[in-house]
């Protein structure tokens, strides 16, 4: 099997070109070419599709086998692939997803993709529709006991289900395999859930960790940013334009109100190509 090892802002997955390959078992090949010590190592598996209703599929699969409904950074690189690799000239472009069609716009400097721009669609806040199991219609800024600690979390769906914490702790100091997993498995999280956790460094300006259902820490999650961002602005923290600086780089989101659209604009990057023995 060929494959493209790419990474957004150090969130690496393998992606495969399903117009020339095909991938019968995409939960296990998932499993074992993500292992960073058997396999080629990445935060999981994304395979690029022809669709029926988009210009392009994406469809995504964590470390663990189990299927993302989106991923923000790997719908950055999915565009990068299909624009460099001459599978389309269009710089406005469409992707389906399990969470949806996205569409894109590409910046492209000397022939390459520098810059994408995602149209993420409305945030969810709906607690049964993220889903979270809760009393409430919404779970913002509500206490939850994790691992015998109580977190201000608030909860937001960007078609996969994230839950926020705000503290005044440093982030960069958590050790997030103690608690990443008991959030990511909490009885009230009946899907699994991805777990952000962040500091709020001025109005502007958001620092995070994730922790991701199905892949561990991770570098980066796009739609993670894009869930904190708009957790953020509910919460009253930050402007509607935030910078989300995350372990492998920065990412631009705003929330426009407006029109209830939230766009993230970041880079994306090829590694290498590669082919399975
Ligand atoms: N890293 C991704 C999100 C990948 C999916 C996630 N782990 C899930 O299971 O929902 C991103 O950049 O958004």
């Amino acid at each position: 099997m060929k494959f493209t090892k790419m990474h957004g802002i150090g969130n690496d997955y393998v992606y495969v070109n399903c117009f020339e390959e095909t991938v019968e078992n995409p939960s296990e090949v998932a499993v074992k070419i993500s292992d960073r010590h058997f396999g080629v190592g990445s935060d999981g598996l994304i395979l690029i599709k022809p669709s029926k209703v988009a210009d392009f599929e994406m469809a995504m699969y964590n470390a663990d086998g189990s299927r993302g409904e989106m991923c923000g950074n790997g719908i950055r690189c999915v565009a990068k692939y299909v624009y460099d690799r001459g599978l389309t000239d269009k710089t406005s472009l469409s992707i389906e997803t399990l969470a949806g069609i996205k569409y894109i716009d590409l910046t492209v400097e000397n022939g390459k993709v520098s810059l994408v721009r995602v149209n993420m669609g409305a945030p969810e806040l709906l607690a049964d529709k993220i889903p979270v199991i809760s009393d409430t219609k919404e779970v913002i800024a509500q206490p939850l006991l994790v691992n015998g600690k109580t977190y201000d979390v608030t909860c937001v769906s960007m078609g996969n289900p994230h839950c926020i914490t705000f503290m005044e702790e440093d982030v960069r100091k958590l050790d997030l395999t103690a608690v990443g997993p008991a959030f990511e498995n909490h009885e009230k999280f009946p899907n699994r859930i991805n777990t952000e956790f962040v500091n709020v460094l001025d109005k502007k300006t958001l620092r995070m960790r994730v922790w991701e259902r199905g892949s561990g820490e991770t570098l980066a999650c796009g739609t993670g940013a894009c869930a904190t961002a708009v957790a953020a602005i509910v919460n009253g923290l930050t402007e509607e334009e935030v910078t989300v600086e995350l372990l492998g780089g920065n990412l631009q989101i705003r929330w426009d109100r407006e029109q209830n659209l939230v766009f993230m604009t970041g880079p994306a990057t090829i590694v290498f190509d590669g082919e399975t023995v």
